[in-house]
């Protein structure tokens, strides 16, 4: 498990994390988003134990991450800028990796040239952006991680590679019980590979959500009546947006499906439909109504 509580960092007087609690459990994958400049990196770089905490505790598995090489054989942390050895093949950068990393698998190493072709021999700085990243994963995945970091990591991968790179990291959170932490723009992405989605906004999480119970806890419903829309019609807290065009009311409104359900049948609507509710639109309503501008925040 990884685990940072109450962490806070500044850089000279600049507070860029604040009293921040995030906790990604095993065999699990947590998607951080945030605007640029929220602190994503910064909070990374103390998960993968390249920044000391002003304050606080980081934690994998409850030992400090913090100058922890045992910890550290234990984690691969993929930056959104990579660094090789400069006269390095990949070949020579696995040796390197194989001492590294106690649980390092020559087998894998050697399977994944299936899904990675590229030419092991080739010197890692002279490839492109994408095929560095390629051996970041490459590497990565062959070091039999109990732990993945992740900044930004699909970037500049085609679509193809992503999807090879998502299902290869998947598997092993499924088989390997591998916690993965990582970071995204772009909930979409997030949206199809996350259990959980944590929203970084000026140095604090301001919202932690299980998917699978956010999918379930808000509804999207169109409605339309004969005549005028009773008064007071479902205008209680529960309602996260509504909108009205004449006689058709839309809303998006928490709780239980059905007795929501029950609620509007009630009032005998002659159209009453639930209409598909995407993971960006639940967000901008929850977010919206706690007075944050997530549209700016999320896209
Ligand atoms: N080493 C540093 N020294 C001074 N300020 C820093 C340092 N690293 C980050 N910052 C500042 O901390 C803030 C957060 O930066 P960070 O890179 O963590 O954001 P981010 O969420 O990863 O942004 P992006 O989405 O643009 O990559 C920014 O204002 C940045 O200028």
């Amino acid at each position: 498990m990884i685990e940072a509580q109450k962490l806070t960092k500044s850089f000279g007087n600049y507070k860029v994390l604040e009293d921040l609690n995030l906790k990604v459990k095993k065999a699990s994958v947590y998607g951080l988003l945030g605007p640029n400049g929220a602190g994503k990196t910064t909070l990374i770089k103390h998960l993968a134990g390249l920044y000391r905490q002003d304050q606080g505790i980081v934690t994998i598995d409850n030992q400090p991450v913090y100058e922890n090489p045992q910890v550290k054989g234990q984690m691969i942390y993929i930056a959104d800028d990579l660094y090789f050895f400069s006269q390095a093949s990949i070949d020579e950068t696995a040796k390197f990796y194989s001492k590294i990393y106690p649980d390092w698998n020559w087998d894998r190493y050697e399977q994944l040239k299936q899904v990675f072709p590229i030419d092991s021999k080739r010197r890692v700085v002279k490839l492109s952006k994408g095929m560095q990243k390629q051996v970041a994963f490459w590497l990565g995945i062959s070091s039999m991680p109990k732990v993945m970091i992740l900044d930004e990591p699909v970037d500049g991968l085609d679509p193809v590679m992503r999807k090879k790179v998502w299902s290869l990291i998947l598997q092993d959170v499924a088989e390997r019980q591998v916690s993965v932490l990582v970071s995204s723009h772009n909930l979409r992405e997030l949206e199809d590979v996350c259990d959980h989605i944590g929203i970084l906004h000026k140095g604090k999480i301001v919202v932690e959500r299980e998917l699978d119970d956010m999918k379930s806890d808000v509804h999207k419903f169109q409605l339309g009546f004969a005549g005028d829309i009773p008064e007071g019609f479902l205008a209680g807290p529960e309602v996260l947006h509504r909108t009205q065009t004449g006689s058709i009311l839309l809303l998006i409104a928490r709780g239980d499906k059905n007795e929501l359900l029950q609620t509007m049948k009630s009032a005998n609507p002659v159209i009453l439909d639930v209409l598909p509710l995407t993971l960006e639109e639940i967000f901008i309503y929850e977010l919206g109504g706690m007075g944050y501008d997530i549209q700016n925040i999320i896209i």
